[in-house]
């Protein structure tokens, strides 16, 4: 479609724009991206501009949001909510200040607006009518529009914006959410509005339990809420664990009260928004007021630290202070003159699936990931999109050539959260598992919701684990970076992973990039762990599924008999479940020689090692401890000395409990040990028992 329209592609457009805010508004489940739905609205808004006896009455233009649901009752606003105006860039901005500077000096000529009536317009931040007005600036929070109508005191009805007159009463949904006040300490008559919102973190959460269920997925945190709110079941409503967010107030028939409560003779906006934590709504996190030369840069402040709020965000909002000014300014077919939405970049695009790559990583998981044309997201092109796993892929239905809406939120890698399955044509193919590894064609195993590569020497697992091996947190190998670990695989310099202990310098100096100094500092520097890193180190760099650096040092304190552990065993180690004990020892089982071999070359350096002997024939073997107060190790560690004894720490003292283990500031439980003749063991006394 070019950018201007002619009347039949702008018919169409009004329909096609019509079915995107049905299912937004009405249906909580969009099938469109916001910006695929705000660059269409622009194109309609600019025919109507130019062909205004033409304007369709059905375009979204001429009206705020959509049809209330017949489910609910209806409920008229004492006062109409709108929609706002939407500026995407600096230069949207200025000309939105332009518009509001002609209307204001178009008011100034009809009735003497301000005392100083001299000033010339010159420059609309510099040197203009608005130029010293106040602007408040709130964060625009993505979810749905409330009205809370308070009477004397008291929450009377909570109403969804609707078409703006009319909405859907909600009330008892509304009442399951904590942080709306059943009642203010404001007599007479006021509507408090805001909007219910879902932290991203309950937005996590919630889709992840509606995964497990095979339910459906909300595709962002605003239909979430959205459809959270739209709930005939009050419960599941209180289940969702929203928040409401005020940004404003609507009817009020008490202005004087208002004025008395912030102690002012004349209250603006922002004064007004002030008051509303001491009406016992949630304090802003954010909240300015300013004149229109410092938006700008608040602008580029607030989008930096977009990311930082608990509630998504999907621009800020300016609002002129002068309640006085507000009304003379008034309000367009759907939204006020006197504010608008500085929109920040789209965090959701539309993207269509070109070819799937699978990659293989560390530890042989084959993982899908999707290419798509370079498209711009949140300031960056990307072009590709993991789809996780298999199962994913085949409960959301995703096919080669499928569009999907794609969404980057916080520094999470982007997700598809949906396929626009109506935009199919029919040359939609479905995709493959593979049977085999990509890489090195070995045939692959199946596991859980996961396909594996099952070669242990597959280049592409080499790779990706001797770059976790050689990594600090590791083995820590100075210089063996992930281009020289690609290298030396793809030249067959590395097929096994132990052979980075075999390279030589004669390997290396003739490779491209290597001098001679360089080949000897890294030889120098793998031969350097041997004999040299601590056994936690070696357990981390194994890269084991589910083992960590705090689970490996946990590991170390058994030594080197940890590889021999049964899974019973490991189970109880403290903080181990099923799933990190089940995957370290069948890694520990399948890999026997491959473990030995190293140990054998690198000889791990073991802090604490004992003998199985030494664990049975102990002090601690098989007692219960527990551990109270300060002590100079943390409690983690002596947790998993004492454990690695053979010892079971648990957290309360009781009758079955053998030793309090007691550090400094012992309090309540040291009291109990003495009441029940419990041995108390002091810090030195174990240090020397344990010899630690
Ligand atoms: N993806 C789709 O298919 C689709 C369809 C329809 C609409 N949309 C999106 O919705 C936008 C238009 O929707 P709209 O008109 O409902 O809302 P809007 O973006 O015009 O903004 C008005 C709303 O912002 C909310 N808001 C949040 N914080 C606020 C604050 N601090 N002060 C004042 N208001 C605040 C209020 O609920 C208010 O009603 C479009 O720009 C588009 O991005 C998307
Ligand atoms: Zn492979």
């Amino acid at each position: 479609m070019s950018n201007i329209l002619d009347n039949s592609q702008y018919q169409s457009a009004v329909q096609q724009l019509n079915l995107y805010a049905k299912h937004y508004y009405e249906l909580d489940d969009p099938i469109a991206s916001d910006e695929e739905y705000d660059n269409l609205y622009k194109k309609i808004y600019e025919y109507e501009r130019n062909n205004p006896n033409n304007i369709n009455p059905n375009s979204p233009t001429q009206r705020v949001g959509g049809k209330v649901l017949q489910d609910f009752s209806k409920n008229s606003h004492r006062k109409r909510m709108w929609s706002l105006e939407d500026v995407f860039d600096n230069n949207d901005l200025l000309q939105w200040f332009e518009k509001l500077e002609n209307a204001l000096s178009r008011l100034q000529k009809s009735q003497s607006l301000f005392d100083d009536n001299t000033i010339q317009y010159k420059s609309i931040l510099e040197d203009s009518l608005l130029a010293k007005l106040h602007f408040c600036i709130s964060p625009k929070y993505d979810g749905m529009s409330l009205n809370l109508f308070y009477k004397n005191g008291k929450l009377q009805s909570a109403t969804t914006r609707g078409d703006g007159e009319i909405g859907e009463l909600v009330t008892q949904n509304a009442k399951t959410i904590k942080s709306i006040p059943q009642t203010i300490p404001f007599h007479g008559g006021i509507e408090i509005r805001g909007e219910v919102v879902l932290s991203k973190k309950n937005f996590d959460t919630l889709n992840k339990e509606r995964e497990k269920n095979n339910q459906s997925l909300f595709a962002n945190p605003r239909n979430a809420a959205a459809g959270s709110m739209r709930q005939l079941d009050s419960n599941l409503t209180a289940e969702r664990k929203l928040d409401f967010i005020a940004w404003g107030i609507g009817y009020c028939d008490d202005m004087q009260q208002l004025c008395k409560l912030a102690q002012k003779n004349k209250v603006g906006f922002y004064d007004i928004l002030m008051l509303l934590p001491e009406f016992g709504f949630e304090s802003f996190v954010y909240l300015e007021s300013m004149i229109p030369k410092n938006i700008e840069k608040e602008y580029q402040k607030v989008l930096n630290m977009r990311e930082d709020f608990e509630f998504l965000l999907d621009g800020f909002v300016i609002v002129l202070d002068d309640l006085e000014l507000q009304e003379k300014l008034g309000f367009t077919q759907k939204a006020p003159r006197y504010a608008c939405a500085y929109k920040f970049p789209s965090t959701e695009i539309v993207i269509q699936i070109d070819s799937i790559s699978p990659q293989v990583g560390r530890t042989g998981i084959i993982t899908p990931v999707a290419n798509f044309k370079p498209t711009l997201l949140d300031g960056a092109y990307i072009s590709r999109a993991t789809l996780h796993n298999y199962k994913e892929i085949e409960r959301k239905d995703i096919r080669i050539h499928d569009s999907c809406l794609l969404v980057r939120s916080g520094d999470v890698i982007p997700k598809i959260t949906k396929v626009l399955t109506d935009r199919r044509n029919g040359n939609e193919i479905e995709i493959l598992k593979p049977t085999q590894c990509p890489i090195c064609h070995h045939s692959v195993s199946y596991e859980d919701i996961f396909i594996y590569c099952s070669n242990p020497n597959c280049d592409a697992i080499i790779k990706t684990k001797l770059i976790h091996f050689a990594s600090k947190k590791c083995m820590n190998i100075e210089g063996l970076g992930k281009s020289i670990v690609e290298l030396l695989v793809d030249l067959k310099l590395i097929i096994q992973f132990k052979d980075i202990y075999y390279l030589h310098y004669e390997n290396l100096f003739q490779l491209e990039g290597f001098k001679e100094k360089k080949a000897q500092n890294l030889i120098d520097s793998i031969q350097g762990t041997i004999n040299n890193r601590e056994l936690w180190r070696f357990i981390h760099a194994l890269g084991i599924l589910h083992i960590g650096e705090v689970a490996s040092k946990k590991l170390a304190y058994y030594g080197i008999e940890i590889f021999d552990k049964s899974f019973e065993e490991l189970k109880e180690i403290n903080g181990f479940g099923e799933e990190m004990a089940q995957s370290f020892y069948d890694f520990c089982h399948r890999n026997k020689e491959f473990i030995i071999d190293l140990i054998q070359i690198i000889q791990p350096v073991i802090e604490i090692s004992r003998s199985n002997k030494e664990q049975q024939e102990n002090l601690f073997a098989k007692k219960t401890c527990v551990i109270t107060g300060t002590f100079e190790k943390s409690r983690e560690e002596l947790k998993a000395i004492l454990e690695s004894y053979g010892a079971k720490v648990t957290s309360s003292v009781s009758v079955k409990t053998d030793y309090l283990i007691v550090g400094e500031k012992a309090g309540s439980k040291l009291q109990k040990a003495q009441e029940l003749g419990l041995k108390v063991i002091a810090e030195k006394e174990l240090k020397d028992l344990l010899g630690i």
